[in-house]
């Protein structure tokens, strides 16, 4: 079942720009990255995902659920963390998530049970009573999360979570997104510009560049054999690189790797031979994988 499916969606905001161009996509559970360089348009698929702004023209539901007519049934199973920092500094992360739980619907006790539960869960506990002004940057990101997960959510939005932290800070916070997928059951959509991040904790990616798709699918297809060989023998490289382009493989170097197109099932063994012939000692014979970065051009790559 998707949680997710758009129809050409496309949002046109005010003077012109257009931030989501004829994007459609389905999503099925699961922790899925929202990737795309800086100005993509993932802010904007979110904010209309969770009906906060309208799409100019195509659909989008969630759950099924249209964000435009039914606001308050889609926010009642989304959870959302923004990008941008929206802590009041002089609440305690404890009575700001139990603030929220109320608005939320949940009454006085079961939201502050709940927002303990939640701050448990993203490592703060210890901490709840202290007031978010004096919380390191890591320590307010989490805040942002518990906040998110405090109504019992069946999807989280998070928006570049991983914003202004460490590399430690970095890995704590994809460790527990990736926790909250398989560990909860929620899915989680996981938006930012950093793919190498991102291609370590999500099952899927939706890639978007310039407010278009570029793909959608599982990080394992994406990463499936290529038709290339890759071919390293412990020494000699030079004589096979040059016996193989005698034999018509256009050859390339990477690094001590030579990596030959492979146009048949025949290539695979006069390459093996080449390498019996010249009594070399055959480090590595086996197919590239894709990497996830070859769906960005160069130019317009995200950081990898
Ligand atoms: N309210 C707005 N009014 C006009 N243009 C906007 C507005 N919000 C976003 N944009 C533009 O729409 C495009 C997509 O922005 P969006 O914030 O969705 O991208 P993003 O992929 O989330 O980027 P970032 O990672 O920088 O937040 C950008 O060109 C941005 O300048």
């Amino acid at each position: 079942m998707n949680i997710i499916a758009t129809q050409a969606l496309t949002k046109t905001y005010g003077g012109g720009v257009t931030a989501l161009a004829d994007l459609s996509v389905e999503v099925e559970p699961g922790v899925i990255g929202l990737v795309g360089a800086n100005g993509a348009g993932k802010s904007t698929f979110i904010k209309i995902m969770l009906g906060l702004i309208a799409p100019t023209s195509g659909t989008v539901r969630v759950f099924g659920l249209d964000p435009v007519t039914e606001t308050d049934k889609v926010r009642a199973r989304v959870g959302y963390m923004p990008e941008n920092d929206c802590l009041p500094p002089d609440m305690s992360a404890s009575e700001f998530v139990t603030h929220l739980a109320r608005m939320s619907g949940l009454p006085a006790t079961a939201a502050r049970e709940r927002a303990s539960e939640a701050l448990r869960h993203v490592g703060l506990y210890e901490e709840r009573y202290r007031q978010i002004g004096g919380y390191s940057t890591g320590m307010k990101q989490r805040v942002k999360l518990a906040q998110a997960l405090v109504h019992d959510p069946d999807l989280l939005l998070l928006d570049e979570p991983t914003n202004g932290l460490d590399p430690a800070g970095r890995d704590a916070m994809l460790g527990l997104i990736q926790r909250i997928g398989t560990d909860f059951g929620i899915s989680v959509v996981v938006c930012s510009h950093l793919l190498g991040e991102v291609e370590r904790i999500c099952d899927s990616l939706i890639a978007i560049q310039a407010g278009r798709l570029l793909r959608a699918d599982r990080i394992s297809s994406m990463t499936e054999a290529s038709d290339v060989l890759a071919v390293e023998v412990s020494e000699g490289t030079e004589e096979l690189a040059a016996r193989l382009t005698e034999m018509g493989f256009p050859v390339s170097r990477d690094g001590r790797m030579l990596l030959v197109p492979l146009d048949s099932d025949a290539a695979y063994d006069r390459i093996l031979r080449a390498v019996a012939d010249l009594e070399l000692n055959l480090h590595r014979l086996d197919q590239r994988r894709h990497r996830v970065a070859e769906l960005f051009t160069k130019k317009e790559t995200a950081d990898v």
